[in-house]
């Protein structure tokens, strides 16, 4: 994790003031750290369990870690002694713990501080707090995300890899070996381990060993290697969705055939392919294997029984809006990809970014001012003439969808992994 002072000047994080949680001022020395943490879009996807206990993968996955300036989790961890019991807030509620909730929670809370350091004070070099008297203080932590929770666009890896992130900042705590936090992180939620990292990042689902501390997230490159990578998020939908990906992904294993052999016949040869397109800036084989794979994931889901539909007809047309696309080019220009829901990540390259959001705003008309996050971008994207020859092919095979089909857009980039932010921006505010 990196302190990165003018990575916090670029974006401000600001606390939306509903955000901020009161406490009555502590009697005794508080301890915090505020992170920000990125969400991930896999490329390659996990899909089914190998261990629940150990929230472990029966395959590889792989992700773009995207820029934390666009969408985030920031979270603050703080411990007292005048705490009286561990507290989560998630957006401005406190979080009422299920057993599942709970078990991820105490897996990072306790994971990390079993890896703590003594607190050293920066003036006087003096020990303030010992590795082990972390344990007698409660922790209270709180966390928002700036875009929609639960809906599928990857806020549990973004809230669990903020989590472990803040505990690593608060209790200063030192891996045993290159991977143990993204082993911590993934037990919060598998998802999560990948985004402790920035730029290309994959989770080898491990085995070798035992108790699982083999399966860990490994950055593929950093997000400098292949900077010309853009995001297109179609978010359509921003309400929770039915089938959680632990509970979808649970039925998948028990049901699908087709799952069983994707993790042992297909992902291997993927994982190859795609690290190989993406260390070569092969955009052409790397989108190729994006879409395979996506499609490949939502058939286990179709195979699952019974079976599991988190596309809806917009993701659909989108689909096809993108391969009418790259028809027309000749060449792999836009590539796709949909997690546990309907939304619809499409991965480009910096010089079609433009082109395909003039693309999305003809054929998902905006709903209203903030439809896109970046104005700038749709402002050219708007001024943008398409070619005749692309809109008549477009035309043949979609319609213009309805206000409302699409709710917003994101357009983003790969970026780095969490980032420590200074006290200003503590979700904690003592009264
Ligand atoms: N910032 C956060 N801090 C802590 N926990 C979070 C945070 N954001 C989300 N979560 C947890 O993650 C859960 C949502 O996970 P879920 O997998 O259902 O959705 P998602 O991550 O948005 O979608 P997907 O993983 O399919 O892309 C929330 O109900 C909450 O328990
Ligand atoms: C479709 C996916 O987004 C599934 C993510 O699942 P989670 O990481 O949310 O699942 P749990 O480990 O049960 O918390 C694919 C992916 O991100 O690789």
């Amino acid at each position: 994790m990196t302190n990165q002072n003018e990575h916090e000047q670029d974006h401000p994080h600001q606390v939306p003031a509903a955000f901020k949680i009161q406490l009555p001022t502590p009697s005794t020395p508080i301890h915090s750290a505020t992170v920000s943490a990125p969400t991930n879009i896999a490329c390659i996807k996990y899909w089914g369990k190998a261990s629940s206990h150990y929230n472990t993968p029966i395959n590889d996955s792989l992700s773009l870690t995207l820029d934390q300036a666009d969408l985030r989790a920031v979270t603050t961890a703080s411990c007292c002694k005048c705490f009286t019991e561990d507290k989560l807030w998630l957006n401005g509620k406190e979080v009422q713990m299920n057993a599942s909730t709970l078990k991820r929670f105490r897996a990072c809370v306790d994971g990390i501080r079993a890896l703590a350091s003594d607190k050293v004070d920066d003036i006087t070099h003096q020990i303030v707090v010992t590795r082990s008297e972390w344990e007698t203080m409660p922790v209270h932590i709180a966390s928002y995300n700036n875009f929609p929770t639960a809906a599928g666009l990857a806020s549990s890896a973004a809230g669990y890899a903020a989590l472990v992130a803040s505990l690593v900042a608060l209790y200063d705590a030192r891996e045993e070996y290159p991977g143990q936090f993204s082993a911590i992180a993934r037990q919060g939620s598998g998802s999560a381990c990948r985004s402790l990292y920035g730029g290309f990042v994959a989770w080898r689902a491990g085995g070798e060993r035992e108790d699982w501390s083999d399966s860990i997230a490994e950055p593929v490159v950093d997000e400098m290697h292949w900077e010309e990578i853009r995001a297109v998020i179609l978010v359509v939908s921003n309400k929770e969705k039915e089938t959680s990906s632990t509970k979808g992904m649970e039925t998948s294993v028990t049901t699908s055939r087709l799952l069983e052999y994707r993790a042992k016949h297909v992902v291997p040869q993927r994982m190859k392919e795609i690290e190989k397109a993406i260390q070569e800036k092969d955009f052409e084989s790397f989108g190729k294997v994006t879409m395979m794979d996506s499609n490949q994931f939502h058939a286990t889901c179709l195979d699952t029984y019974p079976p599991i539909f988190y596309m809806n007809d917009v993701s659909k047309s989108v689909v096809t809006m993108v391969h009418v696309y790259n028809e027309w080019a000749e060449e792999i220009r836009a590539a796709y990809t949909f997690d546990a829901g309907p939304n619809a990540v499409l991965y480009t390259l910096e010089k079609y970014q433009v082109e395909l959001l003039a693309l999305v705003l003809r054929y998902y008309p905006e709903v209203g001012e903030g439809y896109v996050n970046n104005s700038e971008l749709r402002k050219e994207a708007m001024e943008f003439a398409l070619e005749a020859g692309l809109v008549e092919a477009v035309e043949k095979r979609c319609r213009v969808r309805d206000i409302g089909d699409v709710k917003m857009v994101y357009c983003t980039k790969g970026g780095p992994g969490p980032q420590t932010l200074g006290d200003q921006c503590s979700l904690f505010e003592f009264v």
